[in-house]
């Protein structure tokens, strides 16, 4: 047996109570090596829980009664102890070890499978699942103040990473970190295009007449589930050059525009260049992308995360899928607080509200599996262009700021240029007097 294991558990059993409080922050049933040790030290926990007066001989009774181990067996291991002094280093002991077990039985795992993603998801579901400690505010504090300071030397006026659209920028302040901002829409209104915009928006910001970047590039990785990665390219290509995107499938039509060529060439310079990573994999779980982008941002190369889209992700079997989703987001949230990184989430709305030609904006509530999304997510943008459904309508994108924890929400108009796969503008209000489908989802 463990003598750090005994030594915690007869340091309880002679000290009572108080022992137990000490401990119970580090320990838990699990991390003892052995059966007996972990039933004791539950029937402890049971005991200094209750509303008894402790008694040493309360335990030992329990232990009997329920098949642990005899009331002389306690009263050994007590004995053998002889004081409760050092109980906690005992303890942190017996948590070191039981992590050690734990590692070394997910590496013998992983061994014999070879899925390593796998065990990169493990040891950081084991990393996370440590005890959580309060730390003293002024850690917190210090981290605010440096950052304050920083913008205030850099002479940034937003706190957080800059999409390149003005009025997301005004109302959000930044992408910030540790929050994670939803892209919603139903099928077919823009949502990688908008978010592709984002991202290439950020690793590579556009340029002065000096020919530098008015912004600092910053890293950015994208998860698209749905797309190749050489179509996301050609879409990057296309939208940072203001180019037709189908010069790019019939490349002989560029022989009648050189001027067009020669913007795709400084583009496709700068997209080279960019902090910019993209994995078309698909069948990814977001424990894969967990583990790459805690790889990628403990190298210093990631400031935002993007994920293209929730419904693809492969989610864990579980009794109901809302549960599956809640999992995903949960962990999606758990990866910007930790990396202290914005997350950009594409989600599908559902097609209920399409009714013909009478389709409704978009609400929050569309989302499939609403609850479980809303739950983690920090902002939530739903994108609608009317003109899809109604050549008389007004065109544009409706881009609706419509939930956000710390700040407005209100409406955007872009303007949409789909043959160059991006939504420019963004500077003005959208009101929905000029739409000829109905009001504000609020007002429905
Ligand atoms: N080259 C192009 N010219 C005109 N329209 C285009 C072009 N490329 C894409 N589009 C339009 O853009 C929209 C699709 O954009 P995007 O793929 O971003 O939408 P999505 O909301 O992500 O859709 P999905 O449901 O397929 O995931 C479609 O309406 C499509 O017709």
């Amino acid at each position: 047996m463990s003598v750090a294991a005994e030594n915690v558990v007869g340091g309880i059993l002679l000290a009572g109570r108080d022992a137990y409080w000490r401990v119970a922050p580090i320990l838990s049933a699990e991390d003892f090596p052995s059966r007996t040790l972990a039933d004791l030290y539950r029937i402890c926990g049971e005991v200094a829980q209750s509303s008894a007066a402790w008694d040493f001989f309360i335990v030992a009774d329990e232990a009997e009664r329920q098949g642990v181990c005899s009331s002389a067996d306690v009263i050994a291991i007590a004995s053998a102890t002889g004081s409760a002094v050092a109980i906690r280093d005992h303890a942190e002991r017996v948590k070191s070890d039981a992590v050690g077990r734990r590692v070394r039985a997910i590496c013998a795992d992983g061994a014999k499978t070879g899925d390593v993603a796998t065990v990169q998801a493990q040891l950081t579901a084991l990393l996370l699942s440590q005890p959580a400690s309060a730390v003293p505010a002024r850690d917190a504090l210090n981290r605010m103040w440096a950052g304050v300071m920083a913008r205030y030397e850099s002479g940034d006026a937003l706190s957080g990473i800059q999409t390149g659209i003005p009025l997301v920028d005004e109302m959000t302040g930044g992408l910030q970190a540790g929050r994670v901002y939803g892209i919603g829409a139903r099928a077919k209104m823009g949502k990688t295009i908008l978010a592709m915009n984002v991202c290439a928006n950020i690793a590579c910001p556009p340029v002065d007449n000096d020919g530098l970047p008015i912004r600092k590039p910053r890293n950015v990785a994208a998860w698209s589930l749905e797309m190749s990665d050489e179509e996301l390219m050609q879409r990057m290509a296309s939208a940072m050059s203001g180019t037709r995107s189908v010069l790019l499938q019939r490349p002989t039509l560029l022989d009648d525009e050189p001027e067009a060529m020669t913007r795709l060439n400084v583009a496709i310079k700068t997209l080279r260049e960019a902090p910019l990573r993209i994995s078309d994999r698909t069948d990814v779980t977001i424990e894969q992308i967990e583990s790459q982008a805690r790889q990628m941002h403990a190298g210093g190369e990631l400031d935002l995360l993007c994920i293209d889209y929730l419904g693809l992700l492969r989610m864990p079997k579980m009794d109901r899928h809302d549960l599956s989703v809640a999992h995903c987001t949960r962990r999606i949230k758990i990866i910007a607080k930790e990396l202290r990184i914005p997350v950009l989430l594409v989600f599908q709305l559902n097609r209920g509200s399409e009714n013909g030609m009478q389709v409704r904006p978009p609400r929050p509530s569309d989302a499939r599996d609403s609850g479980a999304i809303e739950q983690d997510l920090d902002a939530m943008f739903l994108l609608h262009r009317p003109s899809y459904y109604d050549k008389n309508a007004p065109k544009g994108l409706r881009l609706d700021l419509a939930i956000q924890r710390n700040g407005p929400t209100g409406l955007i108009h872009m303007n949409d240029e789909l043959d160059c796969c991006r939504f420019t503008g963004g500077a003005s209000h959208w009101t929905d007097a000029i739409q000829s489908n109905g009001g504000r989802d609020d007002d429905l």
